[in-house]
């Protein structure tokens, strides 16, 4: 994907919408544990959601969305015998592998299909002002327009699909293992809550913009990405040539998977690698670029391209949750750090915490209104 193709930054991103809805939790359910995951989820894919179409999404999309990416990661990362023994397909076919992909295409299919059909229509009837900044699915039917061989309604639907499907859990789920982490490190919590005070204080809410000034908040993110990679097993790439890696021959045509799981626990790597030390990134001045022996975003020409998206994203939502509030697991509350299955490595149990408001939180929304 090229430069220009790279998704645009989350201008003003929905996070003050999310701090509302956990205040209205906080007010009507005191004491009672919030559940984050369908939060985080639908502030991610509002942002994708603004960055694809302009405008964000309806309470029906998110539902709908969210089912179609859980699916997705669910059936995708199902182990499927052909994919090892070609000759053994038939065995996928009989266990409904296969007529579950289809389903699922055809879900996606439609969901995206509409995005790009609104889009058109809006797009069409002459309706957006030309000053206004263009969405990716305009930048794309622009582009149809211009190469319509190339850039075909399958091509277009398909880089939206990668987009939306690629970006959303992703980060969602990174931003809910930096929780459970800082949850279940209090010191590392208060540090980043120090810092947050300290460079932006309590008049406003953390921006986008801080996020340079607040070095180990963004070392808490990538000690989180690297126990916690969402993609533990990069996405299988083939060898283009013949070649040798780590002195093993490897044959053109091979079918390579990278476990970055275990290479960002190998002790020959790092000191201690299964504790959570952010300070580690800082000792090596090393705070803002994620780099080898690192891979939570893979590497080399097929290295994820959301990379700093999902950065800035995931950095911010942990910042205004410790910035506007007071976070606690409950008396006796115990945080199950369990990895769960699929292609992507959400916590087996969603987390739920406890939020209370920090004093000047509201004061701080209604100037800000
Ligand atoms: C914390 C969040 C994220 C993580 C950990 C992550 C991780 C990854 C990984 C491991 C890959 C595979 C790279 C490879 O094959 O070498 C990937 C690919 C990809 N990611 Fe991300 N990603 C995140 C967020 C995002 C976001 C926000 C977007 C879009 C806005 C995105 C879009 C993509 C796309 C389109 C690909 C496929 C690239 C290709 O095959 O050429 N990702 N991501």
């Amino acid at each position: 994907m090229s430069s220009s193709r790279r998704p645009a930054s989350p201008r003003a991103p929905p996070t003050g919408a999310l701090v509302g809805r956990l205040l209205r939790h906080a007010d009507t359910a005191p004491g009672a544990a919030a559940t984050l995951r369908p939060r985080l989820f639908e502030l991610v894919l509002n942002v994708m959601m603004r960055a694809l179409t302009g405008a964000p999404a309806h309470g029906g999309d998110v539902r709908r969305f969210q089912e179609i990416v859980e699916e997705s990661f669910a059936v995708i990362g199902a182990p499927s015998v052909g994919d090892f023994y070609p000759a053994l397909r038939w065995v996928d076919r009989l266990r409904g592998v296969d007529a579950a992909l289809i389903r699922l295409q055809a879900r996606r299919d439609a969901f995206v299909g509409g995005l790009v059909d609104d889009q058109r229509r809006r797009r069409d009837a002459g309706s957006g002002r030309a000053t206004e900044k263009k969405s990716i699915i305009d930048e794309l039917l622009s582009l149809q327009e211009i190469d319509p061989e190339y850039y075909t309604d399958t091509v277009v639907k398909g880089i939206v699909m990668i987009l939306l499907t690629a970006g959303t859990d992703t980060s969602a789920l990174t931003t809910e293992w930096a929780m459970a982490q800082l949850l279940t490190h209090p010191e590392a919590m208060l540090k980043v809550r120090a810092e947050i005070d300290a460079n932006v204080g309590t008049a406003r809410m953390v921006e986008e913009s801080d996020i340079a000034n607040l070095p180990y908040l963004q070392c808490v993110v990538k000690e989180t990405l690297m126990l916690c990679p969402i993609g533990p097993v990069i996405p299988a790439h083939e060898a283009m040539e013949d070649c040798t890696v780590g002195g093993y021959h490897v044959r053109r045509g091979t079918m390579i998977l990278v476990n970055a799981w275990l290479i960002h626990r190998d002790p020959r790597l790092w000191e201690a690698p299964e504790e959570f030390r952010p300070e580690r990134f800082m000792d090596a001045g090393m705070v803002t670029a994620v780099t080898t022996p690192m891979l939570p975003f893979g590497l080399g020409r097929r290295r994820c391209p959301g990379e700093g998206l999902a950065m800035r994203l995931v950095s911010l939502t942990v910042a205004v949750f410790l910035q506007c509030f007071e976070w606690d697991v409950g008396e006796g509350g115990v945080i199950d750090m369990s990895e769960g299955g699929g292609l992507s490595m959400p916590m087996a149990k969603p987390l739920a915490a406890i939020c209370r408001p920090r004093e000047f939180v509201k004061r701080m929304l209604s100037a800000s209104a």
